[in-house]
């Protein structure tokens, strides 16, 4: 059975749990704190990131966007990308602009739990500015489609309902529903489903605060 890494408010790894389900892919799920000394995924991962999925030959698979190519591959059914080069692409615009805005979301939280007069507002201000183009630029892909790319359910809604749930998650105050209410029923819709529904992220204590 796949062993895979995770931490409960991770987009990425959600994304890879997402995928797995979708897919009926039993694992077997480890979720631990990364930035914590004792975590165990630096071990399988050499940068010490989840998520990181382990075969059951033992190779590890990591970075989120490979981990679900490979998954896709290896187990093509039901197809969650689309086979025509120019749909893929399209498709995987939106795991790019929903990995940006995550990694972003990333460097906001840890830049806002420096000490305050480590802190750096230019800094803060310019992964904002990211989030706030990145979400404009998927509002104007999903437009008023019933999903996010195409006329059924994929990759590109896992990418993009990750995002939005995990900026939900670290930023509540965010007004991206008021500002993209297409991007809001979109999550709506797409957190109804079950493969959702069992990975909604939540915060989690990080006992070894990076400095
Ligand atoms: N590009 C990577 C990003 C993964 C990532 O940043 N994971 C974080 C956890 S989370 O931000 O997703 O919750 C991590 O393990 N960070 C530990 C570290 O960077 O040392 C991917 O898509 O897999």
């Amino acid at each position: 059975m796949y062993r895979l890494y995770s931490a409960t408010p991770s987009p990425f790894a959600r994304k890879v749990r997402i995928q797995l389900i979708e897919k009926a892919i039993p694992f077997e799920l480890i979720t631990e704190v990364p930035w914590n000394a004792d975590a165990a995924v630096p071990a399988v991962n050499p940068l010490g990131k989840v998520p990181a999925l382990v075969l059951e030959s033992g190779e590890a698979i990591f970075e989120s966007r490979l981990v679900n190519e490979w998954i896709e591959a290896k187990h093509p059914a039901p197809p969650l990308v689309p086979q025509a080069l120019d749909d893929r692409l399209a498709v995987k615009r939106y795991e790019v602009l929903g990995d940006g805005i995550c990694d972003a979301l990333v460097l906001m939280f840890f830049e806002k739990s420096r000490a305050p007069e480590k802190f750096s507002q230019e800094w803060f201000d310019r992964q904002l500015r990211k989030v706030d183009a990145g979400l404009a630029e998927l509002a104007r892909l999903v437009a008023t489609g019933a999903w996010a790319w195409g006329d059924r359910f994929t990759q590109a809604d896992i990418s993009t309902g990750a995002a939005l749930k995990y900026l939900e998650v670290r930023w509540p105050d965010f007004p991206w529903r008021a500002r993209h209410p297409n991007l809001a029923a979109l999550s709506d819709r797409l957190e109804a489903r079950p493969s959702f529904a069992a990975t909604v992220p939540t915060p989690q204590a990080i006992r070894d605060r990076v400095a």
